[in-house]
């Protein structure tokens, strides 16, 4: 990765005495500060929590290292790869060959999608004629629907208003080939079922993955919690270049001075010559001042919507698979964490369900209740075998609603201030709210910071 080449115009002995404060420590602010910091710049990250990583964090619970939710990305994500080596952590990632999903269909059969490699999209041929959770009429609907989206140009601004499941209706697809394959991919990559996105976006999803490269959608799965896999890294890297980190540093308002920034917490001021303002919609619009101009009418319409991660330790393993989705189930996708979680008896699975408004407030004993069920009728040693340990986490705000219209309320991440600017996954992008989209926000925000210092700060 390389850092902005902008060259900061330097006060005094150089640049390190130029400052820039990085409000927010989710990736979008890592990255930012990352990229910022090799420019030379004396970086500063300001984060209201006691943790860094924001909607990526791992935490301790009964000697288990537990991830927040469980994250997952694909070889298309090129910007957060290209992170984890600059980190040092890609071994922290476990890279799939080839595109291969274990499905858990109906009845408790198995069934899985697999890719070939043929030159896109003809990899994915063999795996949706095999396909046993849909009919064979059903799998033939799928690939004229999957050939009419690699028409789409996903930047046609036409596109967003539209809904992907009104859309997919349009061209053949029906209640099955919606539940047993569209959706299973959107909950996944767009926290959302098909009915509740964007066409834009599921259309930038399913040709960057999907159609336009045989290799886009291999799966990576951390295989270290996330704390390790990039967060104290980047943490880490940020030290080794004169950078600081604070914790419980809640910033309350950004008030520009001349050419330069007063960031306000609750007892301290600092003075910045840039601000990076890498925070959720709902704070940046709180904090920055009303001259940055941000769009308030449309940021206030994103909206949030929750993921829900169903944790479940068995005292004997009681599947071979290491991840799986299911379809027709309120299981979504589970993962084994056991050796990421440091267990070294039993198994440890992670069950994540996206758009999971009705899980929200669904009591853990009624969540139990449901999961057990549901894992026993997939893995008949889940029946037989007792759960030692049951626990649930709960993002209320995990994703902006990637609905339709939700591209055009996202915010550029140049602000009406030179020298403020945004990042974050929900800042226009062109990716999904994901972790490959906080990582682009956030090199895109240290370019023009480093570009607006190159030309120049007066105090
Ligand atoms: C459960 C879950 C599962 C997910 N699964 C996936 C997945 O599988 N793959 C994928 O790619 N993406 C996934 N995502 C989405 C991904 O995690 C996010 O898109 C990305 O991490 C957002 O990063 P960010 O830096 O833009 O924002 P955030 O991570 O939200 O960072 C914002 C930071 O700003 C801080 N802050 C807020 N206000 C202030 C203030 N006033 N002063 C100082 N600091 C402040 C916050 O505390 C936070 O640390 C998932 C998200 C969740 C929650």
């Amino acid at each position: 990765m390389t850092a902005p080449c902008a060259e900061p115009r330097a006060r005094g002995s150089g640049p390190r005495d130029v400052r820039v404060v990085v409000v927010g420590s989710g990736l979008a602010g890592l990255t930012a500060a990352c990229d910022l910091a090799d420019a030379g710049f004396a970086v500063t990250v300001l984060e209201a929590r006691s943790r860094l990583g924001g909607a990526t964090f791992s935490f301790q619970r009964d000697g288990l290292t537990v991830d927040n939710g469980q994250h997952v990305t694909l070889r298309c994500c090129t910007a957060y790869h290209a992170l984890l080596t600059r980190l040092g952590s890609a071994d922290g990632l476990e890279m799939q060959d080839r595109f291969r999903v274990p499905v858990l269909a109906p009845g408790g059969r198995f069934t899985e999608l697999r890719r070939t490699d043929a030159r896109a999209p003809l990899h994915l041929v063999p795996a949706i004629a095999r396909y046993a959770a849909l009919r064979p009429l059903d799998r033939l609907r799928v690939f004229r629907a999957a050939l009419a989206l690699r028409g789409l140009d996903p930047q046609d601004a036409s596109l967003d208003s539209l809904s992907f499941a009104d859309w997919l209706s349009r061209h053949g697809q029906n209640d099955a080939t919606l539940d047993r394959l569209w959706n299973l991919i959107t909950v996944a990559a767009l926290n959302g079922h098909a009915s509740d996105v964007s066409l834009a976006s599921a259309a930038m999803v399913f040709r960057t993955a999907l159609l336009e490269s045989a290799d886009g959608a291999d799966i990576g799965i951390p295989r270290w919690p996330l704390d390790d896999l990039h967060v104290r890294p980047a943490e880490k890297y940020l030290l080794e270049r004169h950078g600081q980190v604070r914790t419980h540093s809640t910033v309350r308002g950004i008030t520009p001075v001349r050419e330069r920034f007063l960031v306000r917490m609750d007892d301290e001021v600092l003075d910045a010559d840039a601000v990076v303002l890498a925070v959720p919609p709902e704070t940046a619009m709180r904090v920055a001042p009303g001259r940055a101009g941000l769009p308030e009418a449309r940021l206030t319409r994103l909206g949030a919507v929750p993921i829900v991660n169903v944790h479940v330790v068995y005292e004997r393993p009681v599947t071979d698979l290491t991840f799986a989705a299911a379809v027709s189930s309120p299981v979504q996708w589970l993962f084994d964490r056991t050796a990421a979680a440091g267990l070294t008896s039993g198994q440890y699975l992670a069950v994540s369900l996206s758009a999971a408004e009705t899980w929200l407030t669904t009591p853990a004993s009624a969540l139990r209740d449901v999961f057990l069920a549901e894992l026993a009728r997939f893995f008949p040693a889940a029946a037989t075998t007792p759960c030692s340990r049951f626990f649930v986490t709960r993002q209320r705000r995990a994703t902006f609603r990637q609905g339709p219209g939700s591209n055009s309320l996202r915010a550029a991440q140049r602000t009406a201030l030179p020298g403020l600017v945004l990042a974050g996954s929900w800042t226009a992008t062109g990716w999904p709210d994901t972790m490959e989209g906080a990582v682009r926000s956030g090199h895109r925000a240290a370019e023009l910071v480093a570009a607006h210092l190159a030309g120049g700060v007066s105090r």
